[in-house]
Parts: C-alpha cells; sequence; structure tokens
C-alpha cells in the first residue's frame, strides 16, 4: 500500500477512494479499496491505497483522536508511504470540532510541521481563497451550510474556524504562492513548519492548484484536506514506477434495489424532489419514528413492494422543519433514532435480497453500512464527482452508491441505481 487514507465519514471515504481510483486522465489511479472501520486484518497484496472509513465527524475530538491513531498504526503496517487525513469540503465540524486534534495529533505521531490543511474540491464547486472557503459563488457561511443539522458552518475563514480548534497556530499560503508552483509551496510549507506552525490553510481555485500542491508535496508523510487534495498524489508514484496506473474497474451487480435518504442538505432535497415526481417515493415522518408509528418494518415493505421501479424512502427535511423538529426531540435523539431507523431498514433489505443500495448523507450512509457488515469495498466508475460505485467482496455482495448530502445532479438517484447495475 502507497497511500493510505483515514477518512472522517463513509460517503467522504468513498469520495477520496473516488480521486485516488481515477487518477489524472494521463497516468490513471491506484488500485483503491475503502475499508469500513478499522480492518482486522492485512489488506491484500495488490492494493495501492487504502481508505479507512471511520465515523468520526461529528465525536468528541478525544475520541476522534483515538480512533484516528489507530487507523494510521494500522495504515503504517501495510507499508504506507503518505497519509492522508480526509474532511469535508465545507468543513463541517464545530469550533469544539476534531479535525485541528486529529491532523496535530497525526502530525506529532509522524514528526511533521508545515502539513497541508485545504478542503477545496473546485469538481463539487468548493474553493479556498484568501483562507475563505466557497461553496461555488457564495461564501460557506451564507451557503446553507450554516444550517446543517449537526455541523452548523457559520464562519467562513478556514483559518479562523481551525484556530479554534488547534494548540499551534495555524499558517496560510495565498494562492499567489500556489500559482508560483510546486518550488514555491514546498518553500512556503517549509517556513510554516520552521514558524512550528501545524497545519497549514491553502488557498486553492482550480485543479491545477490541487495538482501543483500535490507535486509539493510528494514526500511529505501527511496532508490534509477534502478529496481535491488527492487529485495530484497518484501521479507521485505512477511516474516512479511504483503503481501501474489501473485504478477504477468496470463493476456492476443485478438485482433488487432501494434508496435511502437521510441527508437534508439542499442538493439531496433538490433529488428528492425530482425523484418523487416520478418514482414511487415514501416521506418519513421525524415524529412518526420519535412515537414508533414509522418503524423500519413499513419502510422495507413500502421498498419492496415497489422493487423494480426505483422506490425512495427518505427523512430529509427543510432547514425548517429540521429546527422545529430538533427543538422539540432534541439533534441527538432525532440522529439516533434516524441512523437507528435507516440501519435495520438496510439490514432488512438485504436480508431479503436488495443487491443495489444507494444512500444519501454522510452520517445516514455510516448508519446504513455499519449495519450490513460488509468488509471492504472495491471502487469502480464515477457516478457523479465524488460518488463512485462500490461493490463489496463475498458471495451475497452489493453494489452500494454513498452519496454525500451536497453531491450529485438532480437525477443521481435513478442515475446511481443504472450505474449500480453496471450500465
Ligand atoms: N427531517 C429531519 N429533521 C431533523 N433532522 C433530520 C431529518 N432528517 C434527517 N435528519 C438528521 O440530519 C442528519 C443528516 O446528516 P447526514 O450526514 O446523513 O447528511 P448530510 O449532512 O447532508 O450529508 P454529508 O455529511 O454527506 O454532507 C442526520 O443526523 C439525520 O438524523
Ligand atoms: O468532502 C466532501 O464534501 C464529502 O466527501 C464529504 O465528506 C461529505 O460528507
Amino acid at each position: 500500500m502507497l497511500i493510505g487514507v483515514i477518512a472522517d465519514d463513509f460517503t467522504g471515504a468513498s469520495d477520496i477512494a473516488n480521486t485516488l481510483a481515477k487518477g489524472l486522465p494521463e497516468q490513471g489511479g491506484l488500485r483503491t479499496v475503502q475499508y469500513l472501520g478499522l480492518p482486522a486484518q492485512n489488506a491484500a497484496a495488490d492494493v495501492e491505497a487504502g481508505v479507512i472509513a471511520l465515523k468520526s465527524r461529528s465525536i468528541a475530538a478525544k475520541a476522534a483522536v483515538d480512533q484516528s491513531l489507530r487507523g494510521l498504526e494500522w495504515l503504517l503496517k501495510q507499508g504506507c508511504e503518505q497519509i492522508v487525513f480526509k474532511y469535508c469540503s465545507t468543513f463541517d465540524s464545530t469550533p469544539a470540532g476534531n479535525i485541528g486534534p486529529v491532523g496535530e495529533a497525526l502530525a506529532d505521531a509522524l514528526g511533521v510541521k508545515g502539513v497541508v490543511a485545504c478542503p477545496a474540491f473546485p469538481g463539487a464547486g468548493r474553493t479556498v481563497y484568501q483562507g475563505h472557503l466557497f461553496v461555488r459563488d457564495k461564501l460557506l457561511n451564507e451557503s446553507g451550510l450554516e444550517n446543517h443539522p449537526l455541523n452548523a458552518m457559520t464562519d467562513a475563514d478556514i483559518r479562523r474556524w481551525l484556530s479554534c480548534q488547534t494548540k499551534s497556530s495555524v499558517g496560510h499560503v495565498g494562492i499567489e504562492t500556489v500559482r508560483a508552483g510546486a518550488h514555491a509551496i514546498a518553500a512556503a510549507l517549509e517556513h510554516a513548519a520552521g514558524e512550528q506552525q501545524t497545519l497549514v490553510v491553502l488557498d486553492a481555485i482550480n485543479d491545477d492548484d490541487l495538482i501543483s500542491i500535490g507535486r509539493a508535496v510528494a514526500d511529505h508523510p501527511l496532508i490534509t484536506g477534502g478529496s481535491g487534495i488527492a487529485i495530484g498524489l497518484p501521479a507521485n508514484f505512477i511516474v516512479r514506477g511504483l503503481a501501474k496506473g489501473n485504478g477504477s474497474a468496470r463493476l456492476g451487480l443485478e438485482g433488487p434495489e432501494a434508496i435511502l435518504a437521510g441527508s437534508c442538505s439542499g442538493a439531496t432535497r433538490e433529488q428528492v424532489e425530482f425523484h418523487r415526481k416520478r418514482y414511487p417515493t415514501l416521506a418519513i415522518e421525524v415524529d412518526a419514528v420519535m412515537d414508533g408509528r414509522t418503524t423500519a418494518e413499513h419502510v422495507v415493505a413500502f421498498l419492496r413492494e415497489n422493487d423494480g421501479h426505483a422506490p425512495l424512502a427518505f427523512s430529509s427535511g427543510t432547514p425548517e422543519e429540521v429546527r422545529r423538529i430538533q427543538d422539540r426531540y432534541g439533534r441527538e435523539e432525532i440522529a439516533h433514532a434516524l441512523d437507528q431507523l435507516f440501519a435495520k431498514t438496510a439490514r432488512r433489505l438485504v436480508a431479503a435480497g436488495v443487491r443495489r443500495l444507494v444512500v444519501a448523507g454522510g452520517e445516514t450512509s455510516g448508519a446504513v453500512v455499519s449495519a450490513l457488515d460488509l468488509g471492504a469495498l472495491t471502487i469502480g466508475p464515477e457516478i457523479d464527482p465524488g460518488v463512485p460505485v462500490l461493490v463489496s467482496e463475498g458471495e451475497r455482495s452489493v453494489a452500494l452508491a454513498l452519496k454525500s448530502g451536497n453531491f450529485g445532479s438532480p437525477d443521481f438517484f435513478s442515475k446511481a441505481l443504472e450505474r449500480l447495475a453496471g450500465r
């Protein structure tokens, strides 16, 4: 294994696995596998990039640090030369969040400073300029992410947000230096290390900026960021002859299907609206889940009755609905109840023969995939930017699409089912 990734959620893990498997068009990518939690065994010998999917985005810093350090230990044991800590391209965290503590703990363990922190993912409209994160033409805190049910992003200045979470001061490398190329970036990071800055926010506006950063950090043991930060990394190994450039495989499975959406993000709500005009759809009322009127049995019955017609069950609500429900029951209580509902539903669906499963939302995907106990997932073709086909190993394998809340085109759900079938 050459590159090892510690990802703080399941959809984010498949996002960066997709980037590593794809690589650059001229060179290709790395043979990439996604692990669901810390693997119990060693990786297969032909794996070039291994992505450990944790469910650590919204947990306390200490627990996230412990889990990430255990991930680091396993990845180093597999021979990784470079470690990436993958967090959300919208930097999802609170001022007491764990991106800073995990980044610093990994840096301490590897004995490095001047470590890149760059959430940019231009393909999905996330760019960093003057240390501020944008979602398309909006500052992060005006993009809708200020209403996120778990990690409300109320400040677009990533340097300031990260500084709330770190012990050491946070550095910044501006776009002028990034555009000056790999040598200038490497020198700026070395300077930051000399200033005892552990994490350094880098501006990046397009893929070329990320490719330059990738070149600059070819020999850095640690990098942190969104999936965009990985765009240029496979090439560093391929040009040195350490990998062949045969990344994503053609994969797919036929069989019964279902779609589950727990994400309340803007893109998911648009996809739900698009889908419900064309296919059978069940709206899960949170009130009914909380008082036991809606259970996994109901959701499974609806999805199985509509098999073959791209059925969707969703809990996704508008920011106003989310606020009302949270005031009534509490954020954690709702997250727990919905996680349980989606987890049970997924387990029953797969037991009933469902082989293609599309899930929207990072927390929701984490709950579903943990419940299914699938082991390693091989990365297949890209469905939309940041979302690949994933296929589990074993006799009763399942094809999955784990969609980050804000990813995907309006027709994502039906398109994903087609791609999961290899069409
Ligand atoms: N109608 C609702 N009202 C309140 N909370 C909800 C509702 N539906 C879902 N939720 C909660 O909202 C959260 C959605 O998080 P999830 O990570 O699945 O989606 P996301 O944040 O859009 O995706 P990503 O993390 O990939 O950006 C979950 O904790 C879920 O329990
Ligand atoms: O980086 C992103 O935006 C996604 O991979 C993600 O982590 C959202 O859950």
